[in-house]
Parts: C-alpha cells; structure tokens; sequence
C-alpha cells in the first residue's frame, strides 16, 4: 500500500541522464523558471546507462489495464550482473541524494480525495507555495524562537529516538480562537522545515481503517495536519472514531510509516477536547494562538503598513490595555484595505478595538473569503473577549501568575510542554 520509494529515487536518477535525449519520445514539461524544458521517459521507452564498463538498460513499462501500476524493468548482461548490480543501485541512491541537496526541495501539499476502499492512491498533490514564514507570523519572539529550536533539535534527534525505541514524529497541538495563525503558522512550520504539507479532511475518510491506509500512503520529512479536530470530534461530521483518532496519533502504525514526521492538530478550544488525545506522546507541545495585543499589533502594523513607530501607537496601546482585542486576522485585514494610508488603517484599528462586537461581524465575512476558515467566536478565550477595567485586569493578571505556577509544576510530570505566551501576561 505504501509508495515504493525506490521507484521514485530511480525515476528521478533516469531523467537525470543525458542518454534521455536519445529516447525515441520523451514527455516535456516547463520547469520551475517558465523556459525551463524538462524531458521525462515516455511510458515503454527504453534508456540506457554505462556502469563500471558495462551497459545496463531500463524499461519503464506501465500496466494499460485499470491498475495502471508502472515498473522500470533493468536490464544487465548475466555476465556483468554479479559485479555491478550493487554497486549500481548504490550508485542510484547517492546521485539521487545528490540532486536532492542540490535542487531546494520543491514542497507538495497533499489532500486526501473522496475515495472509495478500491481506490488505492488516495492523495493528490498540488505545488505546496504557501509564503508564510515564521518572520512573517505576529508571536511573542521568546516563543518564537522556542519553537525553532524544538524543530531544530527534533531534526537532529534520530538515533535518540531510536535508543528509546520511539517512532522519529512530534506533535503539536495548535488552538486558539479563529483567525490567530494556526494555519499560517503550519505553512511557516513547513517551509522552515522544508518537509511536504499532508492535510487530512477528517469529512473524507471513510472510516479508522481508511485513516491509516491515508497515514501509510505519507511519505518522510512531512507535516501531517489535521484541522480543527475539535469541530470533527464534536459534531460527528465524520467517520472516523475516537480510538480511530488515538490509534492514528500514536498507534503501531506510526512505526510503520515513513519517519521525521511532525503531526499539527488544530482545535479553537481545549475545553472539549477528550483528554486522551491530549496526553503525552500524543501530543508533545501545546502552542497558544491568543487573540491580537499590542506588541502582536506592532508585528503586523511593521509588516502590513511598513510602520515600526507611529503617533497613533500610544492611543492603540492604551485601548489594548483596557483588554479590547480582536483577531491578528481581523486586523491584517484592517490594515491590508487601508495599506495606502497608514494613518487611515491605524484610525480604523482604533475604531474596530473600540467597537469590538458590532464591528467583528462585518471584518468576518471579509477574513471567511480570504481564507475559508470558520469562525466561532463563541470559543474564543474569555481573557481575550470583552473589555475589562484595570482592576479586573490585575485580578486576571494574579490568577494567570497561579495557573502559570500550576502549569509549571503539571509540566515537571508530563513530558510534554505548554508553550502558550501567558508568561507575557503575568
Ligand atoms: N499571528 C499572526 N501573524 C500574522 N498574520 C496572522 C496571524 N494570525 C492571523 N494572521 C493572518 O490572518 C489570516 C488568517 O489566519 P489563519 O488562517 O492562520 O488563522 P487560523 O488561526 O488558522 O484561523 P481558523 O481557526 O479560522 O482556521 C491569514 O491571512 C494570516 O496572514
Ligand atoms: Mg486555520
């Protein structure tokens, strides 16, 4: 059921050859620069390589019937084949890895499609060229900057993983209300890993067992996201069940499958969330994506208007001390329909803070054909919605100071670690 990985590396070694061009007919295709002309072996063609004196060739035949399965055939003299036949698939592997390094990796996003249990490819793949980069994501920068070093050292921990008899992923929890960065921050994960995006649509599966055809058929140095599990678990818009979730997430099957793999799950609330899915190992970071405060408002105002300093900026300050907030979302948005003036898009920022409520409906039809998200505000956090008095704020600020105590010491049992930006707060 898995993709034969050896296919791909000689695909990919085959139309490196030079002798493609003496191939009777070949496909082209553009390359990544709209002049580049690519040659790709036609389907029963025959290429021809010399190794080590010897001349091999290789067919690449593909099955007319309704499997459509394709093979390259190699062919070796029986005289040579003993001395070359190792050494040249060896050969395979390092100019494969060569031409990998090479070329910066292209990245696929990969969906599953509707299928039924006969079909036996079940993703399709679309040029992954989100541009979101962790530089481009509003997040306290401590955190920011814990994040990359736990993939950074996720990336070089291998052999430990496998001294301790563990499959090579990680998984990351995302939640938060509605336009925070969730997503966004995924693509960022992804091109600062370099690692293909699998996005599953929980709605598509057919049930536990398709959902691990699905976690067989991903490939290694992916992402694998599920969003808003939450919503799935919940509203039982899907087939698949909660041990389905479990066995997916940690189960046998992940040792199974292609390694260095970090899982995302995004939720817009843990409150409802079975604490199953949550515990250890299942889930290894808990990230934080609350709603927009001041110093998240700077990041944007920086990258969406060009502005570091501005006259307004005390006045916006001093409305997100009062605890009004909305969405990094709702802002950006704000801010991209008044970029030609950024005292304009400030004005309205201010305005939008002031009138929280009435003004969230109208910003949220404009964020939902961005992106197609869906909203639920009623999720949201309540530190983040209404407005508060100052003292009600310090009384927030001590409770937050007790649970971050709380945090703490729950975090020295369990090995995996909340990551929220509360600390910020107390
Ligand atoms: N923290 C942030 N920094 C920069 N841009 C942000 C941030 N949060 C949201 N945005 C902008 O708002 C838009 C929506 O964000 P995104 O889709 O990542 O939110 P989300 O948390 O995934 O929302 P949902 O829960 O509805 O899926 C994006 O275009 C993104 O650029
Ligand atoms: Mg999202």
């Amino acid at each position: 059921m898995q993709e034969n990985q050896l296919y791909s590396k000689v695909s990919v070694y085959l139309n490196s050859l030079a002798s493609m061009e003496d191939s009777n007919y070949t496909n082209l295709f553009t390359g990544k620069k709209s002049n580049d002309i690519i040659l790709r072996l036609d389907p029963s063609q025959v290429i021809d390589d010399d190794f080590l004196g010897a001349r091999v060739s290789w067919i690449n035949e593909v099955k007319t019937d309704t499997t459509h399965s394709r093979a390259f055939v190699l062919k070796i003299r029986k005289a040579d084949k003993r001395r070359i036949l190792r050494p040249y698939l060896q050969q395979i592997h390092t100019v494969f890895d060569e031409l990998e390094q090479k070329k910066k990796r292209e990245l696929k996003l990969y969906m599953n499609i509707n299928g039924d249990q006969n079909q036996n490819r079940r993703w399709r793949f679309v040029p992954f060229t989100h541009p979101s980069t962790f530089e481009t994501i509003a997040m306290e920068s401590d955190l920011k900057n814990k994040l990359k070093s736990d993939l950074e050292s996720f990336l070089k921990a291998k052999q430990y993983y496998h001294r301790l008899g563990r499959a090579w992923k990680r998984s990351y929890l995302l939640y938060g209300p509605s336009g925070t960065g969730k997503s966004s921050f995924i693509a960022a994960m992804a091109n600062f890993l370099g690692y293909d995006v699998y996005d599953i649509d929980l709605s598509r599966v057919l049930g536990d067992s398709d959902l691990k055809l699905l976690l067989l058929q991903t490939t290694t140095k992916s992402v694998i996201v599920v969003e808003d599990l939450d919503r799935f678990l919940m509203g039982k818009s899907t087939a698949v069940s909660l041990s389905g979730v479990l066995n997916f997430m940690d189960g046998i099957l992940n040792s199974c499958c292609a390694e260095e793999r970090i899982m995302v799950f995004t939720v817009n609330s843990k409150d409802h969330i079975d604490p199953a899915i949550l515990r250890p190992g299942r889930i290894d970071v808990h990230i934080h994506f609350p709603l927009c405060d001041f110093s998240a408002f700077r990041t944007l105002a920086n990258s969406y208007l060009g502005v570091k300093n501005h006259k307004l900026f005390p006045q916006v300050e001093e409305i997100f001390q009062t605890g009004a907030s909305l969405s990094p979302a709702e802002i950006g948005e704000l801010m991209i329909a008044n970029r030609n003036s950024p005292s304009r898009a400030l004005k309205s920022v201010i305005t939008a803070l002031q009138t929280e409520g009435d003004c969230r409906g109208s910003v949220d039809v404009g964020r939902r054909l961005l992106d197609g998200g869906s909203r639920n505000s009623t999720e949201d956090s309540p530190d983040h919605s209404g407005i508060f008095s100052k003292e009600n704020i310090n009384a927030i600020k001590d409770i937050k100071k007790l649970y971050g105590l709380l945090k703490l010491r729950s975090s020295r049992k369990a090995p995996s670690f909340d990551l929220t930006p509360g600390q910020r707060d107390v």
